[in-house]
Order: C-alpha cells, then structure tokens, then sequence
C-alpha cells in the first residue's frame, strides 16, 4: 500500500483546502480502502467522465477486494500546453459534480491552480492529503485507516503510457507500482496494445470493459459547440447552460484541434463500418 509523501514536496495553491466533505465512511473492515482519481483536462466535462467512477463502482465490488471511499476529478493546469483548451474546467467540474449530486465524487482544484504537476505529483498530493493530513479515512467504528490512492483513466491515456518520450519510466513505476490504476476501455484504443509495454505493474491494472460503448469525448463536444449543435444530454444540464452563458468554445479550432477531431471522427466510423 502507499504510504505518505514528505510534506515539503507540496505547495498549494493560493487559498487552497483539499476537499474531503463527501469521503464515505469505511463499511467493511476487511476490505482495503481506496480513492480514485481521474486526472485531465475535462474540457468540458462530459457524462463519459462522470460514468468512469461508476463503471469503477460495479468492477470493484464485483472483482476485488477494495472498498471505494471517495473520487476525485483533478483538473489539469492551464500551462499543460494543450490546443483548443479553455482555463475555466475547474468551475465545470464542480458544477459537473453539483448537477450530479453524486455522494461520493469531489473535485480537486490543486492541481488546476498552480504551474503543472506530473501525475506522479498529483497521486503523491493526495496520498499526502488523505494520509499525513487527515490521518486516513474513518471506520465505522470510529478509527482511522490509511486509504489507498488509485488512478483512474481511460485506455487512450494509458496507451501513451507506452510511447517514448511521454513519461519517464520513475514516474511510471510509482503511478502504476506504488498505487495502481483502473483503465476503462476506450473505443479506438486496442486495451492488449495499450498495455502491452505495462506488462510489469499488471497486478496492479485493473482493466474495465465498456458494456455500453459509448465514445463521447470533450474533442468532439467542442467541435459540436463550434458548429452550433445541440451538445445537451451529453454532459450534465447545468455544464451546457455555463457553456452557453459564457459562450464558450466557439472560437475558430487550432490546426492542431482540427487534426484530433478528423482523427476521432474517422475511428468513429471506421468502429460503425466494423459493427455493422
Ligand atoms: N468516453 C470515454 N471512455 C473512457 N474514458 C474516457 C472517455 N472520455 C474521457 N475518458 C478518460 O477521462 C480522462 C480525462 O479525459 P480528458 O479530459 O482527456 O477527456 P477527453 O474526452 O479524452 O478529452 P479530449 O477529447 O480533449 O482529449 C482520461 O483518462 C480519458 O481517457
Ligand atoms: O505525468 C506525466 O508525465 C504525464 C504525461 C502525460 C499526460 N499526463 C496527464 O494525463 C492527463 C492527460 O489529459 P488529456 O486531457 O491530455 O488526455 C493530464 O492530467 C496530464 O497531466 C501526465
């Protein structure tokens, strides 16, 4: 299990308080306690986001031992140099989080509000904070128990775990040795190819199948919202209305943009082509 990073390693944010108001409880003491954490740009958030802690939910209480304790979105910073992007994620996430009344998804601003953080930093920030912080999670009989970090992504993100030159290989060994991950099933990402190179932390990946494929992403969302199409239903009600009252993503796509979109339209319909 991961244990507490030293203190000195952090600096937050201006203001900054962790967010721990919707932490559950631990039910069952024989089971492991874990939070997730799902780290991205989120821009904008869509219901696919908020879907990858459910599908966790299912997958953990059907085929492990750990008992989920809490969730956490970790909005990306503004200087992770991605085209297209907007810097008002994190306020749509906790709107996301808001329209959904989830009683146990929470988003985190630390790491949004500051220079950029690796992920290797960010699982180490809340493994500080949950851990050295708060002293662990609360058992129903009133003790305190270390809870274990987990990340959790979708296969795209995890393939390039496997290209050269994207993460270092320390990074890796702490992400996916010291705390482990889920990956939920992508379309357009083969899940053998995009773990083929993690073959060593495989104990520690936990892979979960998309029972409903369904691949909504915040690419084709913006694209949408550029177009002038109706991208309601496809992300929480109140995230659509901020979009359109701050008339958000309607500027002219980078080329950049353009070039990911052509891509995900085309695995789109190659994925049709195949099914039918
Ligand atoms: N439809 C989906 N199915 C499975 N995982 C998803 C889906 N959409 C997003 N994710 C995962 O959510 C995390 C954060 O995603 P991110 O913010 O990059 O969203 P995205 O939709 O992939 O965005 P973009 O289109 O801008 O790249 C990543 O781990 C990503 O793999
Ligand atoms: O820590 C790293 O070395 C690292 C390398 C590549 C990507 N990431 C993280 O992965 C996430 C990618 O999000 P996105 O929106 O680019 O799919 C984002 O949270 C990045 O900080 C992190």
């Amino acid at each position: 299990m991961a244990t507490s990073s030293p203190p000195q390693q952090f600096t937050n944010p201006p203001d900054y308080s962790f967010p721990h108001d919707r932490l559950r409880v631990m039910r069952d003491p024989s089971k492991i306690p874990i939070v997730l954490v799902a780290c991205g740009s989120f821009s904008p958030v869509t219901y696919l986001h908020l879907r990858m802690f459910e599908m966790a939910k299912d997958y953990v209480r059907q085929n492990t031992n750990f008992e989920i304790v809490g969730g956490y979105l970790s909005p990306v910073s503004d200087m992770y140099k991605k085209q297209g992007l907007l810097s008002a994620h994190p306020s749509m996430c906790t709107i996301a989080a808001e329209d959904i009344s989830s009683a146990w998804l929470m988003v985190d601003p630390w790491e949004a509000f500051q220079s950029y953080q690796r992920t290797a930093v960010v699982l180490d920030h809340f493994d500080y904070e949950l851990n050295t912080v708060l002293g662990g999670i609360q058992t129903e009989d009133g003790q305190r128990r270390n809870v274990r970090v987990m990340l959790l992504a979708g296969s795209d993100l995890i393939s390039t775990m496997g290209e050269p030159g994207v993460w270092s290989h320390e990074d890796l060994e702490h992400i996916l040795g010291r705390y482990g991950c889920f990956i939920i099933e992508r379309a357009g990402t083969d899940i053998d190819q995009a773990t083929e190179s993690l073959a060593r932390w495989r104990h520690n990946i936990h892979i979960i199948s998309q029972l409903i494929q369904n691949d909504v992403s915040s690419t084709k969302v913006r694209l949408f919202l550029r177009r002038g199409l109706s991208v309601r239903y496809l992300l929480p009600s109140r995230v659509v209305d901020y979009i359109d009252e701050n008339s958000l993503y309607l500027d002219e796509a980078t080329a950049a943009e353009k070039e990911k979109e052509r891509e995900q339209l085309a695995s789109s319909s190659r994925k049709k082509e195949s099914s039918s």
